[in-house]
């Protein structure tokens, strides 16, 4: 089967889980913002600034991936950029033909020029409200939860934890950490992690990224979360494969298949942090012939130059996957999601179940 073009599939609604708002800038933005705040750039053409951002992520390496964050990170320390960024965050994957996103950001790393933790998600959460209005009048709706992250190094994540359940009826819909993965386990944060499932919330851990199995497990079994962002090096644990002769999958793999636990994979991401050598030879392939809960996702669509339709048309090239792949890779996406069953439902049903059915007729 021929692959399906980019351009056919933005207009597919998608569903994305694992976006970070810090990763996803519009490169004239950050020129925008550098300039009013005195941050220097290493570059101020927009375009040359966006071609510096793919090159520099472009390392092999996630701690060097992670040090192209200083420069977006710095320009989001005021009210007025953090609100910008959400708000054209909100339009650009709207205009993507993302229907539904789980968008996420570390607010302690929003703290430099003086504002709050309290500051941060408010002046986010109004710039997402503002950017769903703005894509709803275009006639792109789009609905936008937030994550709240902690940074894996640092030491805030029980507070972070906890302005998560403040902001639950205000859009934050779950908590995560990210950073660096070798040398910050799951476990240097377990109370955070039991506080969460004694309130009955919902989080994801970044984990099986740069760092491989017992990251996952402590992920899983130690901490509980109820998703993996990224998770891609569970295939550690999994021997053979479907073409070359009998798949063998060992008890964690098992378990995490048998639970039905949503792996967030992040294709062009992996490739530059060097988790997995090229999209074709990226594990989402056997991942999905095994039938994981597998799901699609950007990571950071500035430092990997791409989009939910990217992502989808490098995967149909290299897996030569259709239309019922692409729904597929939506619908786990969607029964994953943060927010509650009866919504999830809803959008399977009144949009994105209609959405394939006009593509694929
Ligand atoms: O893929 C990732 N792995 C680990 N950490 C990441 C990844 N992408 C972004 N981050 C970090 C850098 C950001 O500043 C932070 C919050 O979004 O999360
Ligand atoms: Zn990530």
């Amino acid at each position: 089967m021929a692959a399906i073009a980019y351009s056919d599939i933005i207009p597919a609604p998608k569903a994305l889980l694992h976006d970070h708002l810090d990763g996803g800038l519009r490169p004239s933005t950050i020129v925008e913002l550098a300039e009013a705040v005195g941050h220097e750039l290493p570059a101020t053409d927009p375009a040359a600034l966006a071609d510096w951002f793919v090159a520099a992520a472009d390392s092999g390496s996630l701690e060097r991936y992670l040090e192209t964050f200083a420069h977006t990170v710095a320009v989001m320390q005021t009210e007025e950029g953090l609100f910008r960024v959400a708000k054209e965050c909100a339009l650009d994957l709207a205009a993507d033909g993302v229907v539904y996103a789980e968008v996420r950001y570390a607010p302690e790393q929003h703290l430099e020029r003086g504002l709050t933790l309290d500051q941060v998600v408010d002046a986010v959460n109004a710039g997402f409200t503002e950017g769903m209005a703005g894509a709803a009048a275009l006639g792109t709706p789009i609905r936008v939860g937030v994550l709240l992250t902690a940074m894996r190094h640092a030491a805030r994540s029980q507070e972070i934890a906890e302005l998560s359940v403040r902001y639950r009826d205000s859009g934050v819909v779950g908590f995560d950490i990210a950073g660096a993965e070798a040398g910050f386990p799951p476990t240097r944060h377990l109370d955070a992690f039991e506080y969460l499932q004694r309130e009955n919330f919902h989080f994801t851990i970044h984990a099986g990224e740069a760092f491989g199995l017992p990251s996952i497990w402590q992920a899983i079994q130690w901490c509980g979360a109820d998703r993996l962002g990224h998770g891609v090096r569970l295939v550690d644990d999994i021997t053979g494969t479907p073409e070359g002769g009998e798949t063998v999958l060992g008890r964690l793999a098992a378990y995490v298949r048998d639970k039905r636990i949503p792996l967030e994979l992040c294709p062009s991401s992996n490739v530059q942090t060097g988790a997995a050598a090229s999209i074709a030879e990226h594990p989402i392939g056997l991942l999905h012939d095994l039938r994981f809960r597998v799901t699609v996702n950007t990571d950071n669509r500035l430092m990997s130059g791409t989009s939910m339709s990217r992502e989808m048309a490098l995967l149909s090239e290299a897996f030569g996957w259709g239309w019922a792949e692409l729904q597929w890779l939506t619908i786990n996406a969607m029964k994953s999601a943060f927010i509650p069953y009866d919504e999830r439902l809803a959008i399977i049903n009144d949009v994105i179940k209609p959405g394939y059915a006009k593509l694929i007729s």
